[in-house]
């Protein structure tokens, strides 16, 4: 570990991590062999993750939950990275979000 433990400085770090894998050896780097396997190999994984960490959830076990919430933020960055997509971007998004319901926004997609 280096560094704070601050969510923000964490996935910041991750992300540069995995953007270092990009060309990097498959049989020394697990990130890189998921990035070898291109979207649909990382995409593969993701759905998987999370598909555990919502068993996890429903089956009440609170450190369950948390280490497969891990695998899926790890994951989850590593598809995003192999389509060029920053958590910037992602922050960007949730940010434009901020301050409206999710239902008023459901909404107006069906009016
Ligand atoms: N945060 C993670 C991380 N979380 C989960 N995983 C790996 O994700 C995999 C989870 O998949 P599974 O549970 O399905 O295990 P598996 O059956 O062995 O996986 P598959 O063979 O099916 O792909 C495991 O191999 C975990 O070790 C991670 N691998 C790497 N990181 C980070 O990425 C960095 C770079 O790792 P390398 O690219 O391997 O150098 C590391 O220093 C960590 O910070």
């Amino acid at each position: 570990m280096s560094g704070s433990n601050d969510i923000g400085d964490v996935l910041r770090r991750l992300e540069t991590t995995i953007a270092s894998r990009k060309g990097a050896s498959a049989d020394s780097s697990y990130t890189a062999s998921l990035l070898a396997g291109g979207a649909q190999k990382c995409a593969k994984k993701f759905g998987e993750e999370a598909v555990e960490a919502a068993l996890a959830a429903v089956s009440g076990d609170k450190s369950h939950l948390t280490a497969e919430a891990a695998d899926v933020l790890y994951h989850l960055i590593v598809m995003l990275a192999q389509q060029d997509v920053s958590l910037n971007d992602v922050a960007d998004a949730l940010a434009a979000r901020e301050g409206r319901s999710g239902h008023d926004e459901k909404a107006s997609r069906k009016t």
